[in-house]
C-alpha cells in the first residue's frame, strides 16, 4: 500500500490570541510549569470543516437541533465557566498519580480571566517511557520514513500506517503481504454476509440470460438492497450495460464491474489521518452513537501512536457511563498513554477543557477525547457535543483538529443518518467503520462515501488492540464483490 502522506496545514501564523479562560468556582487549576506556547511558524489556511447549516436538520423525528448561529462571546464564556464549575478533574497519569490538581475559587469571578493569570507551578508530568508493544517494536512494516518540520530527522517518530503529518514526504512502501492477508481475511470474513448474499443473487440472476432491461433493473434492486446506495447501483448497471448489453453476461463480469465501480467511489475517501505535529496537542474528538466502538477505537489509535513514539493523552469524556471511564483508563495503561478523567456525571465540556490544558502543559503530541454514546435524534445530547467543540475552539481556533465518527458496520441504512447529524453538529471530518469482522453490512460505507465524501481512515476488524487497519478502497471493494486478490483466500 503506498502511504500517501498528504500535507495538511493549519493557520498558526498570527500571534496566539490570549485565550478567554473561564476559571469558575471550582475550576481545576493544573499546576504545571507554564507551557511554552510560542506562536508556531507560518502555515496556510486550514481546510475549513463543513459549514453547520442553521434551521431544522432534515432527519426523521427528533427535535430541531437548534440554530447553528455563532455563539456570543459572553454566552461562551458562561458555558466555559459553567463547564469548569460543575466538575473537579481527577488528573491521573497511568503509573503516575498526581495530586497537584487544586481549585482556585476566586478565579471563578470573571469568565474572561487571562490565561497568563493562571500561574502554573508544579513539575510537568515526565513522558512515560514504556516498552514498545511487540507489534510495534520496529514500527509497522509499511511505515514510511517521515521528515517532521517540528523535529529533526533522527528523532522524528516513524508514524504507523494510516497516519500522516504535515511535513512528511510521501514514500510508497511495499505492503507486507502476510499482514494484509490476515486482516484481509478477517475483512472478507466480516463482509461474507454482504458478498455471499450479493454474489449468490447475482449468479441466480445471470444464468444463461442475455443482458436486457429487466436483468439490469433486477441487478440495480439487488445492489440497493445490499445498502450500496442508488448512485453506486446505477453506476454498476450503466457500466455493465455499456459493455455487455444484448450479450451474454456472467456473474464474474458483474462482480468485476461491481468491484471496479465501488473502488472508484471509495478511492477518494481512503486517506491517512493527518496529524499536524508542528503544534501540540493535535486534538482528536471521537463521537458516535452508543456501542459503535468509540472507546475501543481510541485504545487502538493510542496504541498505534504511542507505539510510534508519540506522546498521547486520552481523556475520558464519556462521563455518562461509569464503565467507560474505567475502560479508557485500562486502555491508557495498556498503551502507555497519559489519562485524564473526572467523576461520573461531570460536565464533558469541562473535562475537555481541562484535558486540553493538561495536554498542552505536558506537551502531549496527540490528545484523544472520548465522548458518551448518543443517538443522533437526542437534541440535548447533541447540544452537549456542540458545547465540547465550542469550548475546545476557544482554546485553539483549529481544535478539535480531527473529529472522528465511529460507525458500527452492522448498522446498515441508519448510519447514513448518523453521519448527517453528527457532521452538522460536531463537524465530523473523518470516519472509522468498526466491527467489520462481525456479520457486517459493509455496503453502507459505499453509500456514505458517495454521499458525504468524508475520509474513511481505519476499519475495526476485532476487539484486540491491533485490530484497527488503515482503510483500503480496493480491498474493501473486492471483499464486498467477492473478487480480487483475496478472493481465493
Ligand atoms: N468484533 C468487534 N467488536 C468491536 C470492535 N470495536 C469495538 N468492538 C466491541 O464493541 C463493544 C462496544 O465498544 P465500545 O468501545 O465500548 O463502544 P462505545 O462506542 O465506546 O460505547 P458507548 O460508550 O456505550 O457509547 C465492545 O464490546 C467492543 O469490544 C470491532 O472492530 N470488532
Amino acid at each position: 500500500m503506498a502511504l500517501g502522506f498528504i500535507k495538511k496545514v493549519f493557520t498558526f501564523g498570527r500571534e496566539k490570541p490570549a485565550v478567554e479562560q473561564a476559571p469558575a468556582e471550582d475550576s481545576a487549576k493544573v499546576e504545571t510549569p507554564a507551557a511554552d506556547v510560542s506562536p508556531a511558524s507560518e502555515f496556510a489556511e486550514p481546510a475549513s470543516p463543513p459549514s453547520v447549516p442553521s434551521g431544522h436538520l432534515p432527519h426523521e423525528g427528533g427535535d430541531r437541533l437548534g440554530d447553528a448561529a455563532p455563539v456570543k462571546q459572553e454566552q461562551l464564556a458562561e458555558e466555559i465557566a459553567e463547564a469548569a464549575v460543575s466538575h473537579d478533574v481527577e488528573t491521573s497519569v497511568s503509573k503516575l498519580a498526581t495530586d497537584n490538581v487544586v481549585t482556585e475559587p476566586e478565579q471563578a469571578e470573571s469568565a474572561e480571566a487571562d490565561v497568563a493569570a493562571q500561574e502554573v507551578t508544579s513539575e510537568p508530568i515526565p513522558p512515560l517511557v514504556g516498552e514498545m508493544s511487540d507489534r510495534t517494536e520496529g514500527g509497522d512494516e509499511g511505515a514510511a520514513e517521515t521528515d517532521l518540520a517540528s523535529k529533526d530527522i533522527d528523532t522524528a517518530p516513524i508514524l504507523p500506517k494510516g497516519f500522516a503529518t504535515a511535513a512528511s514526504i510521501p514514500e510508497p512502501t511495499p505492503e507486507a503481504p502476510k499482514q494484509k492477508l490476515s486482516w484481509f481475511q478477517r475483512l472478507r470474513a466480516g463482509l461474507a454476509r454482504t458478498s455471499s448474499q450479493l454474489t449468490g443473487q447475482i449468479a441466480a440472476l445471470f444464468t444463461k440470460r442475455k443482458l436486457d432491461d429487466q436483468t439490469l433493473q433486477d441487478l440495480e434492486d439487488l445492489l440497493i438492497q445490499a445498502d450500496l446506495g442508488v448512485e453506486t447501483a446505477m453506476r454498476v448497471t450503466d457500466t455493465l450495460a455499456s459493455e455487455r448489453y444484448g450479450k451474454d453476461v456472467t456473474s464474474e463480469d458483474v462482480g468485476r464491474i461491481m468491484a471496479q465501480e465501488i473502488a472508484k467511489v471509495l478511492k477518494p475517501v481512503a486517506k491517512p489521518l493527518q496529524l499536524d505535529l508542528s503544534h501540540k496537542p493535535h486534538v482528536i474528538l471521537v463521537v458516535g452513537v452508543n456501542g459503535t466502538g468509540k472507546t475501543t477505537t481510541i485504545g487502538k489509535l493510542a496504541a498505534k501512536l504511542s507505539g510510534a513514539g508519540l506522546k498521547v493523552m486520552v481523556a475520558a469524556g464519556d462521563t455518562f457511563r461509569a464503565a467507560a471511564i474505567e475502560q479508557l483508563k485500562i486502555w491508557a495503561d495498556r498503551t502507555k498513554s497519559e489519562f485524564i478523567g473526572t467523576k461520573l456525571g461531570a460536565d464533558a465540556a469541562g473535562l475537555a477543557f481541562d484535558a486540553f490544558q493538561q495536554a498542552k502543559a505536558n506537551k502531549s503530541d496527540v490528545l484523544i477525547i472520548d465522548t458518551a454514546g448518543r443517538l443522533q435524534n437526542k437534541a440535548e445530547l447533541m447540544a452537549e457535543l456542540e458545547k465540547i467543540v465550542r469550548v475546545l475552539g476557544k482554546l485553539d481556533p483549529d481544535a478539535p483538529h480531527t473529529v472522528l465518527q465511529t460507525l458500527d458496520a452492522t448498522t446498515g441504512q441508519n448510519a447514513l443518518n448518523q453521519v448527517e447529524i453528527f457532521r452538522n453538529v460536531a463537524g465530523v471530518n473523518g470516519l472509522i467503520m468498526t466491527k467489520l469482522d462481525g456479520t457486517a453490512r459493509g455496503g453502507i460505507l459505499v453509500a456514505i462515501s458517495a454521499k458525504h465524501k468524508l475520509p474513511v481512515y481505519f476499519i475495526g476488524v476485532g476487539e484486540g488492540v491491533d485490530d484497527l487497519e488503515p482503510f483500503e478502497a480496493e480491498d474493501f471493494a473486492n471483499a464486498i464483490a467477492g473478487t480480487g486478490a483475496g478472493s481465493s483466500q
